[in-house]
């Protein structure tokens, strides 16, 4: 295991990350995308305030040479990383100015095209868990959509077609990159069942479900091979968490799925593969407990 430790006093200390890949791809880099996707949802946790994303990213870039030897060291010893399957090992995570770690050891692997959810109690890690997956996982992952809590209350756009193609390159010389872009925005919209709503339309007019539809799209017309999804029914009424849901498992048929929720009962027919995260970041691979309507405070 190596340890790194950033400027700003982060401290990560990780064994191995790696995301879904098929074979053939070959590395790309897709900051473009990153800084979309990070920019369109500002990040809920004090650890990552606008001030914080910047930071990030820049880290992010300077990481990515370290991070490849890192993960030549962890095959090494021994670590099985699947091309098709996203593998955590021994993940640690401190913030700056404390001495606790938040997340202990923390280590899963999600196989291609499956479903993985995340639960825990409030303040056990989660969030601080997909942050960091956000993170780690740019250098080694062709493409990574992260959708957290409540997106829309980050649209910035007036209308939807602005909010679809917010963060698009805007220089001309990038043509190639938007058509790519252009057609699957089409694809992303029939995905998420958008395909009715002008996109000329204010995205904040839209219901609660239909808003949550849109930040899906967004990050599907890049089609992420891992979608992390924080939360994706809070804050719905039941029509919408049931629409959310029915969306989540048709998309789940295209691409492995990552998700943090207390909501057990919704969720249970989709998982895969669940791990309870418990207080001190310490992630257990455990059923969830579907027999209650809610989890035990
Ligand atoms: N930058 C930070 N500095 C200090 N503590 C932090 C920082 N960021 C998060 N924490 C703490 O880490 C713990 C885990 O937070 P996190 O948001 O990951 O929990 P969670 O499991 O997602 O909770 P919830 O289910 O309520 O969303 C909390 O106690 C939180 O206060």
């Amino acid at each position: 295991m190596m340890t790194w430790q950033n400027m700003d006093d982060h401290h990560v200390t990780y064994g191995c990350l790696q995301s879904p890949k098929r074979p053939d791809q070959t590395y790309k880099s897709f900051t473009a995308f990153f800084v979309m996707a990070l920019s369109t949802f500002a990040l809920s946790s004090p650890a990552f305030t606008p001030h914080r994303t910047k930071f990030e990213l820049s880290s992010l870039i300077s990481l990515k040479s370290r991070f490849r030897v890192n993960f030549r060291r962890a095959r090494a010893a021994g670590i099985f990383c699947n091309y098709s399957c996203l593998e955590v090992r021994d993940v640690c995570y401190r913030p700056p100015g404390t001495q606790v770690n938040i997340l202990n050891g923390v280590s899963f692997s999600l196989p291609e095209k499956s479903f993985g959810l995340i639960f825990g109690r409030s303040g056990s890690g989660k969030t601080t868990l997909l942050q960091l997956l956000a993170g780690l996982s740019k250098p080694t992952s062709e493409k990574v959509g992260i959708v957290f809590q409540f997106p829309e209350r980050y649209f910035v756009a007036d209308n939807v077609l602005d909010e679809v193609t917010f963060g698009w390159p805007r220089q001309s010389g990038s043509f190639q990159l938007k058509e790519y872009l252009t057609l699957n925005l089409q694809r992303a919209i029939n995905w998420v069942g958008l395909n009715g709503i002008s996109l000329d339309k204010d995205p904040h007019s839209l219901s609660g479900g239909y808003k949550r539809r849109l930040a899906l799209a967004i990050q599907l017309v890049q089609i992420p091979d891992l979608l992390i999804l924080d939360e994706p029914l809070a804050g719905l009424d039941w029509k919408a968490r049931a629409d959310v849901v029915k969306l989540l498992e048709h998309l789940k048929k295209e691409l492995t799925i990552l998700v943090v929720s207390h909501d057990l009962k919704e969720m249970a027919a989709l998982i895969d593969h669940s791990w309870r995260m418990d207080m001190g970041g310490f992630l257990i691979e455990e059923q969830p407990p579907v027999i209650w309507d809610s989890p035990p405070a």
